[in-house]
């Protein structure tokens, strides 16, 4: 796989309540130009969404996010996800991250936090709470000092905010929520997801 952040402008984050709405909902952002998925750990039906979009939506690349712990890393492997997603990092945790032997972005949101990720050469980092933590100004603030260090910028980013980040050098994707709300997915409603999807796919 080549780099997480070259692969698609936008990388939706999703909190799947029913793992039966996995499939439609992956086949939905697909059709709208989004094959990158990331599945939050922060349900039940979690690990069953991406064995199922693993498995029966070969275009789409599903990953898992929320990842804190080791056991999350090894149960997102098992089920088949493709890369891995944490909010923050730790020592233990990047080092689990490294061992598994595919693609992650381990979340930083500061600049000690980019610096120490860095120093093990990991360079390409999810910058979360992007907005909370200081948004575009922040991240291309974060260019001066690190301009070999990449992110994704994720957390409060909606359609009319998603431009500002992609507009900066640093920045290869940004993820969000904003293309599966709760009230569409619980409604069935994927022509609108693939609508937001779409859109967001033309953003880049
Ligand atoms: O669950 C995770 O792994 C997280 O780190 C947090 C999510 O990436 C953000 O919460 C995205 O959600 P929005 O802010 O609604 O776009």
């Amino acid at each position: 796989m080549s780099s997480l952040l070259d692969l698609t402008p936008v990388i939706p984050v999703v909190v799947i309540d029913d793992a039966d709405t996995a499939v439609p909902l992956a086949r939905a952002l697909v059709a709208g130009g989004l094959p990158v998925i990331e599945v939050t750990l922060r349900t039940p039906a979690a690990r069953e969404a991406i064995a199922r979009i693993a498995a029966e939506v070969p275009e789409a690349t599903v990953g898992a996010g929320t990842i804190r712990t080791s056991a999350d890393i090894s149960a997102s492997v098992a089920a088949g996800a493709r890369f891995l997603v944490s909010p923050g990092t730790t020592l233990s945790l990047v080092e689990a991250l490294d061992a598994s032997g595919i693609p992650y972005l381990p979340g930083a949101a500061t600049v000690s936090e980019a610096m120490a990720l860095a120093e093990r050469g990991v360079k390409e980092l999810k910058f979360f709470p992007a907005e909370a933590a200081g948004g575009v100004p922040y991240v291309k603030a974060l260019s001066g000092p690190l301009p070999d260090v990449r992110f994704c910028p994720t957390g409060g980013i909606r359609a009319d905010t998603a431009a500002g980040y992609l507009a900066l050098p640093n920045v290869g994707c940004v993820g969000g929520t904003w293309l599966t709300p709760a009230d569409a997915l619980a409604a069935g409603d994927w022509g609108r997801v693939e609508k937001l999807a779409s859109e967001a796919a033309a953003l880049r």
